[in-house]
């Protein structure tokens, strides 16, 4: 795949020193990443200062250089700069012109908020491939090609990266992709020139303020999603102020919007709700008529994240009775409220689910109690260099469970004891808790303090296979060490 560089950069202001006609094979934003024949994106982060790697991206082989302001090279005059306003954007539109657009060749569907994102992309393969698509999925657990799986970075990918997985399934003959987008994507413009046939907004509640410090700052970010930057038909929850505020706009831009609560005034919304063990059964008004769904996840958030999904299936034309019909057949979502099987018979239920902000951990612990005629034991910690605010918050959430285990995380670079003592100071003294920062002990400790008939969630984690302590990628699966942990305490079974 080439093209020049004139050429990725039709439609789109810039200015061209040197040879605009050279072809460009590759594209790229980290310098150590660069082979011969890339164009080499210089981007100011928030870390460092791209345009500083000109050179060394030149000398791996760069042929020409992005810059926001001109790089004197004296020693590479062969090197084409192109000078843009914004580098960030100036990548993404060579993206999209380098893989020809792939985005306009299927349905995108891009779902953004802060809690349901995976949950609702899930759903809503599952049901576009009932209805006959092959699809793709993009977000934090992975990337899925046509029910293939590959490990992702980050939940939305850099511009390059992104536009490059589009091709691949357009290429594969995908027809839905499914798509988290996240407030830091939003912001840095990893989806511009992207073409979604449908946006979805979950819910909008604390995480990431290290980044974008304000909560109206956050809501802007996530709102772009549905600005005339992206124009697409909307989906919209609309029980928070924020969804009523983006229904506002969305209605004042004439888009084609369907919203989606417990809210009556909802067009999708709940009338009646049972929760059983392993599936809840819910009524919901679609539209004005009455339609019963029964699906294998549990949790009330489940209920939303089914709402928002069957709102993005009606929003691609899928009939309601085959969202019905692959509702029932859905599969579990990884790491989200997901039962550990341990292969013994234990007298407790542990649950692994990835609730790592206040209003998911306090959605996952009433789920639970929802579920079990227990106690509730909660395991939870936060995650280092992220949002310091949500500790003390999280800490004040899980003390609605019976009793809970504060630890770590994935420290980062962080000591653990201080993410756990921001954490304390939001829980009363007197509160059922214990502080272990070994994650696996305070799993242990979880299991024995638990009676027969508890139900155990370990929160924050989810899918992860792994922990972030300093610089190390140490191996941790909740889920596994859950199971490890259960048959130490209750011993194997004779098929183990
Ligand atoms: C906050 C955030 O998203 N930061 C992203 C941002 O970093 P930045 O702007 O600070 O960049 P920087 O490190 O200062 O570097 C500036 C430029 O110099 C380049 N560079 C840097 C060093 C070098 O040796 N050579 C080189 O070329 C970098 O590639 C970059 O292009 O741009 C970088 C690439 O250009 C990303 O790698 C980086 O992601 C960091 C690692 C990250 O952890 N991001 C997370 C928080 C994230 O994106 N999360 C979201 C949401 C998760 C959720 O679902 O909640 C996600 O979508 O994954
Ligand atoms: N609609 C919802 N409202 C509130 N909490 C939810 C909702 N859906 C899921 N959760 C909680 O949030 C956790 C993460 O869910 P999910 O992975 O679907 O969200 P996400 O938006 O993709 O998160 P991330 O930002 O980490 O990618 C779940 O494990 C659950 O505890
Ligand atoms: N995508 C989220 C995941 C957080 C998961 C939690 N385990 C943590 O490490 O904080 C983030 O990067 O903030
Ligand atoms: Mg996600």
């Amino acid at each position: 795949m080439t093209h020049t560089c004139a050429e990725l950069f039709q439609g789109m202001e810039c200015t061209i020193i040197g040879n605009g006609d050279e072809e460009v094979t590759g594209l790229s934003f980290r310098s150590d990443a660069v082979e011969p024949g890339d164009m080499f994106f210089c981007i100011v982060g928030n870390v460092v200062d791209g345009h500083s790697f000109a050179q060394d991206a030149i000398d791996r082989g760069a042929t020409s250089l992005v810059v926001q302001r001109k790089v004197y090279l004296a020693d590479a005059t062969d090197v084409a700069e192109v000078v843009v306003a914004d580098s960030r954007k100036a990548m993404a539109h060579a993206a999209v012109s380098f893989y020809d657009h792939p985005s306009a060749d299927f349905s995108l569907v891009g779902i953004t908020g802060t809690n349901g994102k995976t949950t609702t992309t899930y759903l809503v393969e599952h049901i576009a491939s009932v209805a006959g698509n092959r699809c793709g999925v993009i977000g934090t657990v992975g990337n899925k090609i046509a029910g293939r799986m590959e490990h992702s970075e980050h939940t939305t990918p850099e511009s390059p990266d992104l536009q490059k997985l589009f091709a691949r399934m357009r290429d594969a003959g995908c027809t839905v992709v499914a798509m988290e987008v996240s407030s830091h994507a939003l912001d840095l413009q990893r989806t511009w020139g992207t073409d979604f046939a449908v946006t979805a907004f979950t819910n909008l509640t604390q995480d990431h303020l290290d980044y974008h410090h304000t909560f109206d700052d956050y809501f802007e970010a996530k709102a772009l999603l549905f600005s005339r930057a992206y124009p697409a038909r909307r989906v919209i929850n609309i029980d928070s102020s924020w969804g009523r505020e983006l229904l506002r706009r969305a209605t004042e831009a004439g888009d084609e919007v369907i919203t989606t609560g417990f809210a009556s005034m909802a067009q999708i919304h709940p009338v009646d709700i049972a929760y059983e063990a392993t599936r809840t059964r819910v009524t919901l008004e679609v539209r004005g008529a009455k339609v019963d769904v029964v699906y294998p996840l549990v949790g009330r958030f489940n209920v939303e994240n089914v709402m928002t999904a069957f709102g993005c299936a009606l929003a691609l034309g899928i009939p309601t009775d085959v969202i019905v019909d692959a509702l029932a057949t859905m599969p579990a979502v990884p790491g989200r409220l997901e039962q550990v099987d341990a292969g013994v018979d234990a007298p407790v239920t542990v649950y692994v689910d990835y609730a790592h902000t206040p209003d998911a951990l306090t959605k996952a612990i009433a789920s639970i109690q929802e579920l079990s005629g227990g106690r509730t034991i909660v395991v939870f910690g936060c995650g280092g260099n992220r949002d310091a605010g949500k500790r003390p918050i999280m800490g004040a959430a899980a003390l609605a469970a019976d009793f809970a285990v504060v630890t770590s995380d994935n420290p980062r670079h962080e000591d653990p004891q201080a993410i756990i003592d921001d954490i304390v100071a939001g829980m009363d003294a007197d509160g059922a808790f214990i502080v272990e920062p070994d994650r696996r002990a305070a799993i242990a400790a979880a299991i024995a303090e638990a009676r027969p008939g508890d139900a155990i969630l370990l929160a924050g984690k989810g899918h992860e296979d792994y922990q972030l302590v300093g610089d190390a990628v140490l191996d941790f699966d909740d889920r596994k060490v859950a199971a490890e942990e259960l048959v130490r305490a209750f011993g194997e079974t004779e098929t183990n």
